[in-house]
């Protein structure tokens, strides 16, 4: 990818604080979470585990994961007063529009009334949050009201176990959690920025929360993984998918699921992702999507040295396990929400409010017109 230059623009290359959760696009090692390296915890560790790591500084032992998965298991039910509100969002709705109004009506129900509930209130939202989509969707589609208590050990489990009335195969829970895991943090990418800058003005963690999602939601971000299964599911070959996209980049149409604002080579979440959608693609017999996916990938380094990110196999995995388009970027919201509270309690921690300064490109000096004169 063509380096530009760093100043101006979208605040690239510019430090804007500093973190201890996150390294992104280090040499040596693409993704750290607190020094620990995304390889690593995709194959060892559970979400849950990456969660406490995050919110809580440490790797837990075994007494502490157990006790956290319980916590996070008690905190799956939805107040009556929210479960009101979700009923009343049609289901031609964006998801990420649900997940928004449940972030914020939650705050209304269970407001943080100090910082010293931070924790509580970010395990409640990272318990809850499934809950507050599935619910909505189940109901908004299939006219049915379901509990959201499931005695799932894992995040990704009750998610896809609300969503399909079942608890799901292994291996789709595997592949949740690998998901989850790597879609948790990724430093001050633009929602968690979204989410600091919120926190800065000593505001609550809802509404840190409910305008990360909103900034998520924009296909330059989150959204990518549903535009670019909008696009890939249009193609029936390998073939068609390379005719096509060599169309798009003489348009220079963007595409999405391709490029990073900071990653030049390569998105380390990717082949880790890919691996998954593999498994996948052999799992469901597929013939299509998979080979598709791969050859857009193929054309896309060969034509314009642009790499897939983390959201392109992410595209075709969700999909191989039968979760609707829409509901790809709610499940980011689902894990990013352990980066954003953490970023939260980091603000917090060492603030001063975030304040750029402008350079004005307006008028020096306007002429005041009184009403009835103006054009
Ligand atoms: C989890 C996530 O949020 S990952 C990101 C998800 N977003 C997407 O997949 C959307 C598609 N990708 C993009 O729009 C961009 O690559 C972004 C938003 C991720 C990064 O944007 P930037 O930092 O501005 O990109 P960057 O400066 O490196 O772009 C370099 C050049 O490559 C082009 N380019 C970058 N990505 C793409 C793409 N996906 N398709 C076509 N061209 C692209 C840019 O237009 C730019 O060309 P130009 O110099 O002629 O203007
Ligand atoms: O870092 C970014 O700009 C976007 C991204 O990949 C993420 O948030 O996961």
């Amino acid at each position: 990818m063509a380096d530009k230059p760093n100043a101006g623009a979208g605040l690239r290359g510019q430090s804007a604080g500093s973190t201890a959760l996150c390294t992104v696009g280090k040499t040596g090692s693409g993704l750290t979470y607190r020094g620990f390296d995304i390889k690593e915890l995709a194959e060892k560790a559970k979400f849950e585990e990456v969660a406490y790591l995050l919110l809580k500084g440490k790797l837990p032992n075994q007494v502490e994961l157990d006790a956290y998965i319980g916590k996070l298991k008690g905190l799956r039910g939805l107040p009556a007063a929210l479960k009101t509100v979700l009923e009343q969002i049609p289901a031609s709705a964006h998801p990420m529009d649900v997940m928004r109004t449940g972030a914020s009506m939650l705050g209304n129900l269970e407001t943080e009334e100090s910082f010293e509930e931070q924790q509580d209130v970010s395990d409640r939202l990272l318990a809850v949050l499934p809950s507050i989509i599935c619910y909505w969707y189940r109901y908004s589609h299939d006219g049915v009201r379901i509990e959201t208590e499931t005695d799932d050990e894992s995040v990704g489990a009750h998610f896809l176990h609300l969503l399909r009335g079942d608890a799901p195969s292994e291996l789709h829970a595997r592949v949740m959690n690998v998901s989850l895991i790597l879609y948790a943090e990724h430093e001050f990418n633009a929602s968690t920025f979204t989410a600091r800058v919120c926190a800065s003005t000593l505001s609550d963690m809802h509404s840190c929360v409910t305008g990360a999602i909103g900034s998520l939601r924009g296909p330059l971000h989150g959204g990518a993984n549903e535009a670019a299964m909008d696009m890939i599911e249009n193609w029936t070959s390998p073939e068609e998918a390379e005719r096509e996209i060599m169309g798009m980049l003489e348009r220079k149409e963007k595409i999405m699921g391709f490029g990073h604002a900071i990653y030049r080579e390569s998105d380390p979440r990717n082949a880790i992702i890919k691996g998954w959608s593999k498994k996948l693609a052999e799992d469901v017999d597929d013939t299509v999507l998979y080979p598709v996916s791969e050859r857009v990938e193929e054309v896309m380094w060969r034509e314009k040295k642009l790499f897939c990110n983390a959201d392109f196999f992410h595209a075709s995995a969700y999909h191989f396990m039968d979760i609707p388009t829409k509901l790809f970027t709610p499940i980011f919201v689902c894990s990013r929400v352990t980066g954003w509270c953490a970023h939260v309690f980091e603000q917090r921690a060492n603030n001063r409010i975030i304040r750029p300064s402008a350079d004005y490109i307006g008028p020096e000096k306007s002429q005041w017109v009184p009403i009835e004169e103006r054009d």
